[in-house]
């Protein structure tokens, strides 16, 4: 089979079995290959081969909706539906998307990146289906992992209490990126040992249907029998009490089960959840022998030895340099417990957990809930340290403002991959949380200039007890500066100077400072001497620094690689119009009002115009535009 000349998966239809176990083998060599150049998500992709192949057999998409939670697992639908040519520019800029996109396929039916979305859209497209009287099936997806997430179960109590026809597919492979943790997890586990139990509750039924029926006393011990048997063989009944019929454990990779069974839900009225049991990174050992999730999502990597090819000058990540100087921290003060929502890897806190290991709590894919368990620490005298992506701390905005910020906790909290984060694309850019946080009362938000002041950034942090303090620090390696070895406390609220000029001022912070500098320096050349400020304390902000500029009429740029909208060049607009500055030039750059692709950040940025070049440019024209007007 030339998986480069699929169009769609129709052809699934007239393959035998043995002709299917060839394609999933044929398939897995692909992955194993392409990733080995463009990265991606492989472990997650090679679990579900098997049970891709047998969705699109036994449903006909588009027509029956197939929907991917969190979607990095998609790749082998991607494959099916026509789009295997496309994967060498597999999460590239401008190329074939790592996630489910409408706009590549009318198969990928809902979009997505953040986990534990597709029961809620599920129930959506059942509900107008049944409301438009049309009929198809809707199957999502879902992980172990992302099953933990608040949302799939409130999903799975509404779709069980409205009995809608929908076929929930249950891929578990006991693991999350880490090994997956929680009560829900230990039901799993005790399912996977439980045997098929559905199909002995059926072969009951027909026995009981051959005896004759005596009257309801019959019947009656009949069903409870048949309940017992129930409560007998399986945990499932968490799923059978939320109103499923719940069917498996069944083995993910063996295609006569999967067919049996898919044939079984599809003939079952009311909300169906089938249960399949899947190894993670099948077929490539490397992947599979992964024990801590290293091979989740990973970067390019030889085939032979499953060595991950870095670049030459890799230096530590960022988020490595924030855990460990936190774990530094730790070990003179014991009120500093971390929190993380399913990411131990992906925030490097798998040194600051063997060492202190009831000090970091893994709560699941679960960012509202960890946000407010950092707020129930902090009443208690400890400093929690919530860890958390910032595209995925959306998902705790509330607790955000109604738990940590109305009560002022003393919770500190490490956004990690603020900015553009690059292949994982729009549900992952990390390029609202200056906006969405900055207008809530108490909180003090600052990002470092680099890993030297991250690690004084920290410790002011730890120290600071009078409310919710956060540190946004982005994706990718460190600068390689030198670190001071005395931690000292910043002054809440203080600029730094990092260059003086008259003639323009440059307000930035974080990874675009680097770029303000370059500028500054070109514009030397055209006469032009500009002041780059360090504004590495977003709120609160030197209104003092901030004053003397406006006061001078120092033309302002701010620069931010974040939202423009209320973001902070808007908290300096609006700090200028409330102190009577309304006529002072004040120009803003950052990300504009949509939602960025995925690819090289350094693509990304040029695309928004954060380059040296563009500010260059920007001022120029800026001061062309006063002189004529002066
Ligand atoms: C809201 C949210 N939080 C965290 C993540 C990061 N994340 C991506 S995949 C994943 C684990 C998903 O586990 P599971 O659903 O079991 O899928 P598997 O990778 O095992 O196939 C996590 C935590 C996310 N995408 N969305
Ligand atoms: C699919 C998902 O949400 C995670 O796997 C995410 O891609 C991890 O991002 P990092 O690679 O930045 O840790
Ligand atoms: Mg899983």
């Amino acid at each position: 089979m030339d998986l480069l000349s699929i169009e769609n998966p129709s052809f699934l239809q007239n393959l035998t079995k043995k002709e299917l176990e060839q394609l999933s083998e044929q398939i897995r060599s692909f992955l194993i290959k392409t990733l080995s150049k463009t990265g991606g998500h492989i472990g997650p992709n090679l679990g579900v081969v098997e049970l891709t192949i047998a969705l699109h057999r036994a449903f006909n998409s588009p027509k029956d909706k197939i929907i991917w939670d969190v979607g990095h697992q998609c790749y082998v639908h991607k494959i099916l539906t026509g789009r295997a040519k496309d994967f060498h520019s597999l999460r590239q800029y401008q190329g074939l998307s790592g996630f489910p996109k409408m706009n590549e396929s009318p198969h990928d039916v809902w979009e997505t990146g953040h986990s534990s979305t597709s029961l809620s859209a599920a129930m959506g497209m059942a509900i107008a289906r049944d409301l438009k009287g049309e009929d198809y099936f809707i199957v999502p997806v879902i992980g172990d992992g992302a099953l933990t997430g608040g949302m799939a179960l409130e999903a799975l109590n509404h779709i069980g209490h409205e009995k809608k026809n929908i076929i929930v597919i249950l891929n578990d492979n006991e693991m999350s990126i880490a090994p997956n943790v929680g009560a829900l997890h230990n039901i799993l586990g005790r399912l996977r040992s439980a045997g098929k139990y559905n199909r002995a509750k059926d072969e009951l039924e027909a026995l009981l249907k051959k005896i004759p029926a005596v009257g309801g006393k019959m019947a009656q011990t009949a069903e409870r029998f048949k309940d017992s048997l129930k409560y007998l063989f399986i945990n499932g009944v968490f799923f059978e009490e939320l109103g499923f019929t719940y069917f498996g454990p069944i083995d993910g990779h063996n295609y006569d089960d999967l067919f049996e069974n898919l044939k079984y839900a599809k003939k079952t009225n009311g909300p169906v959840l089938l249960h399949v049991v899947t190894k993670k990174g099948k077929g490539y050992k490397p992947a599979e022998n992964d024990k801590i999730g290293t091979w989740h999502g990973t970067g390019p990597y030889k085939i032979e030895t499953g060595d991950f090819i870095k670049p030459v000058d890799s230096k530590p990540a960022w988020s490595k340099l924030v855990s460990e100087t936190v774990r530094k921290l730790a070990r003179d003060d014991e009120r500093i417990v971390a929190i993380t929502p399913a990411m131990t890897v992906g925030s490097k806190l798998e040194g600051f957990q063997e060492e202190f290991p009831e000090r970091v709590i893994d709560v699941g894919i679960a960012e509202q809930h960890a946000a407010t368990v950092a707020a129930g620490l902090a009443t208690q005298g400890m400093k929690p340290y919530l860890t958390i992506y910032s595209t995925f701390l959306q998902r705790s905005y509330d607790q955000l403002i109604h738990d940590i910020c109305r009560q002022n906790l003393n919770v500190f909290i490490g956004i990690d991959r603020a900015g553009l984060v690059g292949a994982d694309g729009e549900t992952h850019q990390g390029v609202f949380d200056i906006a969405f946080l900055r207008h809530i009362p108490n909180i003090v938000l600052m990002m470092p200039k680099d890993e030297n002041e991250a690690q004084h950034m920290i410790y002011t942090a730890i120290q600071y007890d009078n409310g919710p303090i956060a540190m946004r620090f982005p994706r990718g390696s460190v600068y390689g500066v030198e670190l001071d070895n005395k931690l000292k406390k910043l002054p809440i609220g203080t600029w730094e100077v990092l260059r003086e000029g008259t003639d323009y001022a440059i307000l930035t912070f974080g990874t675009t400072i680097p770029m303000a500098l370059e500028a500054a320096k070109k514009l030397e050349k055209y006469g032009i001497q500009t002041k780059v400020i360090n504004a590495r304390f977003i709120k609160p902000l030197d209104e003092e620094m901030l004053r003397s500029l406006l006061h001078n009429q120092i033309p302002i740029l701010t620069i931010e690689e974040a939202i423009l909208q209320g973001g902070f060049g808007s908290s300096v607009l609006e700090f200028a119009c409330d102190n009577g500055y309304t006529d002072h030039e004040i120009k803003r750059m950052g990300i504009p009002d949509r939602f960025i692709e995925h690819g090289d950040v350094k693509n990304l940025l040029h695309e928004v115009g954060l380059t040296s070049d563009n500010i260059v440019q920007t001022i120029k024209n800026e001061i062309q535009k006063l002189i004529k007007r002066a």
